[in-house]
């Protein structure tokens, strides 16, 4: 394992050059992986592990979308793509990638199949460190370890097809067989990760947690929607609003700041842009600190991991959920976003047009 210097603090990473996927095929030649759940993390983890070689099988239920998306991507029916029961059965390696409320109801089932020596297999460490609320404590004669892509299903799948690879978090919870760790690591290389970092299960939810709520999607969208509402009230059009504070973000500016760093999108800004930056950003550090601090407290304390099972257990959230995604979609900040993308010259079709006007009928 190589230990990369980060910012002064040394830690261990796996990378592709340690771990090729040569050794991780060579791991993995005599397990059957058996990926439960065919959602969003799914397709992306069992698509890439079978086009690096790895024998891979899919568990989702029968009759329902998700097995109809399996099909259209590949997986035979009886060969590589079975109910969840039969999977797991097949399986010996188990990547549980059911949503996280719905691994507590099917965790009985699971748990019958968790013969000595199968490995069980999470990309989240919520099921283990919340045990108490989700009941999930596997056998002791099993392993137990995760690989968390940091990043969505749908990107993993679209940098492995790209040539890329997403970065993922691994932790060994539980090793039963001396094999835990070749068999994570040979995980994580083969579903398409670009290197792996350490860390442990209690780490990986608390800091997912966090920044899922925090700056990778809620703080965001209540940062976008503050300053889109004062531009607005301030007499500012929609697409002069929507421009300032989202497009110009993700098209230009990020893309510099993945490239180099923020010092580097400074530096490539105008020098009043860069006062002003340098003299405002600690103020907004200073006013959201303590909500962040609010946010890990309440992800420590298990109220976080509580309102999502609570909700997510319901059978008709995902309805419920559809209503409230609704809702930020049809707010006229993210309208005046269908109307702005639609311009972006590589979107120039027809279709740009028909929204265009729509949104000019909506807004006016
Ligand atoms: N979504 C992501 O990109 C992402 C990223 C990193 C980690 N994760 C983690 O990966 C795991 C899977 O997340 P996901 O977002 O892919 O899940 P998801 O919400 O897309 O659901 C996955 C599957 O669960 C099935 N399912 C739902 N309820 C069920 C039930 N009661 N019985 C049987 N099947 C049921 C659905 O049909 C679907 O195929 C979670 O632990 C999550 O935290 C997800
Ligand atoms: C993609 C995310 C936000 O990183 C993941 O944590 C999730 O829960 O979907
Ligand atoms: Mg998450
Ligand atoms: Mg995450």
């Amino acid at each position: 394992m190589a230990k990369l210097n980060f910012g002064g603090v040394e830690e261990n990473v796996v990378t592709r050059d340690e771990f090729p996927l040569a050794k991780a095929q060579e791991v993995l030649k005599d397990e059957v992986v058996a990926v439960i759940g065919y959602g969003v993390q799914g397709p992306g983890q069992a698509l890439n592990q079978k086009e690096n070689g790895v024998n891979v099988i899919v568990g989702q239920r029968k009759n329902s979308k998700s097995w109809d998306k399996a099909v259209s991507d590949g997986f035979v029916p009886g060969e590589t793509l079975f109910d969840i029961e039969e999977a797991l059965q097949r399986g010996t390696i188990i990547c549980y990638l059911l949503s996280d409320a719905a691994q507590i109801q099917l965790w009985p089932t699971v748990k019958k199949h968790l013969t000595p020596g199968k490995a069980l297999y999470f990309s989240h460490g919520f099921g283990i460190t919340y045990n108490e609320q989700t009941g999930i404590v596997p056998p002791k004669d099993v392993d137990v370890f995760l690989v968390a892509p940091k990043g969505s299903g749908t990107s993993l799948r679209r940098m492995f097809l790209q040539g890329r690879g997403l970065n993922s978090s691994y932790a060994i919870f539980q090793d039963a067989t001396g094999r835990a760790y070749e068999r994570v690591v040979a995980l994580g290389i083969a579903i398409g990760s670009g290197y792996l970092f350490e860390t442990d299960f209690r780490k990986e939810v608390f800091s997912d947690l966090t920044g899922e709520r925090g700056t990778l999607m809620g703080a965001i969208q209540g940062i976008f929607a503050a300053q889109y509402q004062v531009l607005r009230s301030k007499g500012h059009s929609p697409s002069e609003s929507f421009n300032e504070t989202v497009e110009e973000l993700t098209q230009s500016l990020m893309p510099l700041v993945a490239e180099n760093g923020m010092d580097w999108m400074y530096a490539n800004c105008s020098t009043t842009a860069q006062r002003g930056a340098l003299d405002w950003w600690k103020k907004f550090r200073d006013a959201t600190l303590p909500v962040f601090t609010d946010l890990y407290e309440s992800v420590a304390a298990g109220k976080e991991a509580a309102k999502s099972i609570e909700s997510n257990s319901k059978p008709d959230y995902r309805e419920k959920l559809e209503v409230e995604l609704a809702e930020l979609r049809d707010s006229e900040m993210w309208r005046a976003g269908k109307t702005v993308r639609s311009l972006r010259p590589e979107n120039q079709e027809p279709a740009a047009e028909e929204n265009q006007e729509a949104f000019v009928e909506a807004v006016i």
